[in-house]
């Protein structure tokens, strides 16, 4: 599909659970101006984030009021030390990190299988903006259909992709949603654990929720500005 480049500016947020969707939208109600911005909880994992955003996506478009802009947004875990929790993160790559397959040399992905892609890259300066606005860290987010548990795993994925500051579970399927209709896509994270050995008591999701929050309250600005042909 193309990009509707002309329309007026709605961005379509998409958070895995509600209460991810709850801390973003709390951020954005009361700004007076601002983009068309709907938040929608769209499922845990690459697939349902995929279907669901596909879904909103084609819905736009069939209402004649189509989306200009897509962001994944969430919670996630931070690998160590450069993205401690409560911190946040907005990814420059979107990486798919387990899409692939094991082969006697390691793991082999997609790419390498002559099949379609591990990777999609948010428009720079876009990422620099909001990036600034809400003082994040930028690099790239993995997308795994499996939460880390592990040293072992997470040393292994940041052997593979020594940019990454974070992992989180819809980011790509978010990314191939908004690619399959043209649309240039983000993944803002905040981190709620390490990436690591499981540890879910220790999980500070309320910290990370908040962090969300405070991010988007300051994304209005950018977001208010942002057209897709100029980026
Ligand atoms: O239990 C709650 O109150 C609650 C509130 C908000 C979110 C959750 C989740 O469990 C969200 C799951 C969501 O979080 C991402 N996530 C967080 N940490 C990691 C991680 O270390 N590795 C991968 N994904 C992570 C992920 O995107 C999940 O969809 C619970």
């Amino acid at each position: 599909m193309t990009p509707h480049a002309a329309s007026a500016p709605r961005v379509l947020v998409a958070t895995a659970v509600p209460a991810e969707r709850d801390a973003v939208a709390g951020a954005l109600t009361g700004a007076a101006t601002g983009p068309s911005v709907d938040v929608l909880a769209v499922g845990v994992g690459p697939a349902a984030a995929a279907a669901g955003t596909a879904t909103a996506l084609a819905r736009g478009a069939a209402e004649g009021r189509p989306y200009t802009l897509v962001v994944s947004a969430g919670i996630g875990g931070g690998f160590q030390p450069d993205a401690p929790v409560g911190s946040l993160v907005v990814a420059d790559e979107i990486t798919v990190a387990d899409l692939g397959a094991e082969t006697p040399e390691g793991f082999t992905p997609v790419t390498g299988l002559g099949f379609g892609a591990v990777t999609h890259r948010p428009p720079p300066s876009l990422v620099r903006e909001l990036a600034d606005a809400c003082g994040a860290a930028t690099g790239a987010v993995l997308t795994v259909s499996t939460v880390t548990g592990s040293a072992g795993r997470a040393a292994a994925l940041r052997l593979r992709h020594p940019r990454a500051l974070a992992e989180a579970m819809e980011g790509f399927g978010v990314a191939e949603a908004a690619v399959l209709h043209g649309l240039p896509v983000l993944e803002v994270r905040a981190v709620s654990n390490p990436v690591g050995p499981r540890d879910r008591a220790a999980w500070r999701i309320g910290d990370a929720l908040s962090a969300l929050s405070d991010a988007f309250g300051k994304f209005t600005p950018v977001l208010r500005s942002c057209t897709t042909h100029d980026r």
